[in-house]
């Protein structure tokens, strides 16, 4: 069923509404490729998540809106009334229809988009002497509804990708940037708005940790130093006359502590030589991703609240701690913590690489060392091989009904 028309108009803070999730597109969501060590290798992140959850054969005329609906109110504009795509803006894939169908035979531009990378942007917000900065990389990604561009060489669709990097500076400084989660909802919600040929948007963020310096127990007014503790991105992603997809992302948060993990009676068959251990070193740099079911939240605080449970399910309360009996217990922990703390995060995703530090058995050098065989001081970090334990968690049905209407996209995945 298709809806609309719908009204276009300019992005406005206090208006936006996010128009119905249709169920097509839901339905069509395939799971996220699972996290690999290091997902940018292949291309830029955005592009990676974008590829993911994008239908096979993307239809953006078919406006079925059976699924579930949500109106609500983004933190920031993520205005979405965007217009449909003009009929004349429509393509086949190929100008004459001899060339199109001998191509459409062949082969198929199966996936196709661009945009710009690693907008490097710094925001200051200057409140009297008291001075507030952000700085972001933002890459923005678009996918057109003709593809004239690429099979043709027509570039009168193109919007420039270095259009693309003035409209990150231009909007910037017109609205400001509240968050990482809130510029991109900007960013998706303009190039829908005006391109009409645009079909989908996507905007991944990286966050540059920039924190406020302290001096004699004072915050100073506009000095920062960057000593991060984790890092803090987001991508989000929009198709035509639908809902955005905000996922919030840490990685890089690396722990360590020193006793309270164990590992013991896992297979014990030919292959296995490690040892049962009571008490070993526990090491692990944490990736998390979580996706949002609103837009009415404080991107922040999320962000600061996911750290917090990641920090409190793996080290515990100063004096004891917490105990581990495997990384993937730990793991599961705090992602549960999450979903039990913020009710707007829909599902969770963790990525807990083992981080060895091996024990070393030093009894050779006992008269050299002096003192007990024992060795609890010394240990060998060891990079690699790294064991890589992941999990998603997410709401399951059962809660969703109890929930608040403004939930949508139950079923998406990350
Ligand atoms: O917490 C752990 N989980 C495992 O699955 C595993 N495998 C391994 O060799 N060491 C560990 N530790």
């Amino acid at each position: 069923m298709r809806v609309g028309p719908v009204v276009a108009r300019e992005p406005d803070t206090a208006t936006a509404v996010w128009t119905p999730v249709c169920e097509n597109s839901r339905r069509a969501t395939p799971s996220t490729p699972r996290l690999c060590p290091d997902p940018t290798l292949a291309r830029p992140p955005h592009l990676a998540t974008a590829a993911a959850h994008r239908p096979p054969k993307m239809n953006p005329y078919n406006h079925d809106t059976t699924g579930l609906s949500g109106e609500v109110q983004p933190s920031y504009s993520a205005a979405v009334e965007t217009p449909f795509l003009a009929d004349e803006l429509r393509t086949s894939g190929s100008g004459s229809p001899k060339a199109a169908a001998d191509e459409e035979e062949a082969y198929e531009l199966a996936e196709y988009g661009y945009g710009k990378n690693y907008v490097k942007v710094l925001k200051v917000r200057r409140d009297g002497l008291r001075h507030s900065i952000r700085e972001y990389e933002v890459n923005t990604h678009l996918q057109l509804d003709s593809r004239e561009d690429f099979l043709q060489g027509v570039n009168k669709h193109i919007i420039a990708t270095d259009t693309q990097k003035n409209t990150v500076y231009v909007l910037a400084k017109k609205y400001g940037i509240k968050s990482p989660e809130a510029f991109s909802l900007l960013l998706c919600s303009h190039f829908l708005y005006t391109y009409p040929q645009v079909t989908e948007v996507s905007v991944h963020i990286e966050e540059y940790p920039w924190t406020r310096i302290m001096r004699d127990g004072q915050e100073h007014n506009h000095a920062f130093v960057m000593s991060p503790v984790a890092f803090r991105s987001c991508t989000v992603s929009q198709l035509r006359n639908e809902a955005p997809r905000i996922r919030g992302e840490l990685h890089g948060l690396r722990v360590l502590k020193t006793t309270q993990s164990a590992f013991r009676d896992f297979v014990q068959d030919e292959f296995r030589t490690l040892p049962d251990v009571n008490d070993r070193i526990f090491s692990t740099v944490v990736t998390a991703s979580w996706l949002y079911n609103t837009g009415s939240v404080d991107f922040d605080k999320v962000w600061h609240t996911v750290k917090e449970c990641i920090l409190d399910k793996f080290a515990g309360e100063p004096k004891e701690g917490i105990f581990s009996p495997s990384v993937q217990n730990t793991l599961y922990l705090a992602a549960k913590m999450v979903l039990d703390q913020v009710d707007e995060i829909e599902r969770v995703e963790m990525q807990m690489p083992n981080k060895h530090y091996n024990s070393l058995d030093l009894s050779k050098f006992q008269s050299t060392i002096k003192g007990g065989s024992e060795n609890h001081e010394v240990y060998q970090p060891t990079d690699k091989p790294a064991g890589i334990i992941h999990a998603q968690l997410e709401r399951s049905s059962k809660t969703l009904a109890s929930r608040p209407r403004q939930v949508f996209r139950r079923r998406a995945k990350l």
